[in-house]
């Protein structure tokens, strides 16, 4: 059998997309999800997303990390998603869908650029050399002092792997700022199990992260990931970030049919 994709990256995080609205995919075969994202042997991607109808919204995100497995929110995935049901004729430029975090709103700008509204943060958790939060995906933030050479993968996978994160780990941030609202950053994924060019949940969590422990006081921060530039904006309502918003860019790459 033939599966159909599209290939998308947003700021250098890509995904295998799929239109599943009518539920040929085999959801729970996660060595056919892990082949299609392996980058010798499938298309590959850090991680697969299915397209699918929803009732009450516009559709329904499923993602899968490159491991197989179906995970929490991907903020960068969103967006691709978002720009992949436009060229779909799903949607026009505004969208209102569902994710496993629940209801998301984005707009799509003339440049390609997608805004994707993110779940409100009610709890962070601020120790002295560290921030733990959830943007839809849990989020260990920590800043260090040479970003460049700093060794994300092993230093990454001990922190997602300590005690202190348990079965379900965590993803990993390193931090760096550059100027008041503006922040350069690198992640361990989990469920890549490695580094990726950029991850967008993490990047919503430096910027709450950064305002919650004072290293800013802007609302709209820019972030330098490795693989390009996002932008996060929120507003600060008592103990709560509301309005969460991740800008950025979300690029059709190709698209094409693999055999399984
Ligand atoms: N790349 C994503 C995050 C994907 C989920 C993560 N790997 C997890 O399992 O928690 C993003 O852009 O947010």
């Amino acid at each position: 059998m033939k599966i159909t994709f599209n290939k998308y990256e947003g700021t250098g995080n890509d995904f295998v997309m799929i239109d599943n609205r009518n539920g040929f995919f085999p959801k729970n075969n996660t060595k056919l999800i892990e082949k299609l994202c392996d980058r010798r042997f499938g298309i590959g991607g850090d991680g697969l997303i299915l397209l699918e109808s929803d009732n009450d919204t516009d559709f329904r995100m499923v993602y899968y990390n490159s491991d197989g497995n179906e995970s929490s929110m991907c903020g960068n995935g969103g967006r691709c998603l978002v720009a992949f049901a436009k060229s779909l004729n799903v949607i026009q430029n505004d969208t209102d869908f569902i994710a496993t975090d629940g209801p998301h709103h984005a707009s799509i700008f003339e440049n390609g650029t997608v805004s994707l509204g993110m779940k409100e943060v009610d709890f962070v958790k601020a120790e002295s050399d560290y921030v733990f939060l959830n943007t839809g995906s849990p989020h260990h933030v920590m800043m260090v002092e040479d970003l460049e050479n700093y060794d994300v993968k092993t230093i990454g996978a001990q922190i997602r792997y300590s005690d202190l994160y348990g079965k379900p780990g965590t993803n990993v941030n390193f931090v760096k700022q550059i100027a008041d609202n503006h922040f350069a950053l690198r992640t361990y994924e989990r469920g890549v199990e490695d580094e990726t060019l950029s991850c967008g949940t993490g990047a919503t969590a430096v910027a709450i992260a950064m305002h919650a422990i004072g290293k800013t006081r802007a609302h709209h921060i820019y972030l330098d990931v490795q693989g390009g530039k996002l932008e996060v904006s929120f507003v600060k309502e008592g103990n709560k970030y509301t309005n969460v918003y991740l800008k950025g860019p979300a690029t059709f790459v190709f698209e094409g049919e693999m055999e399984w």
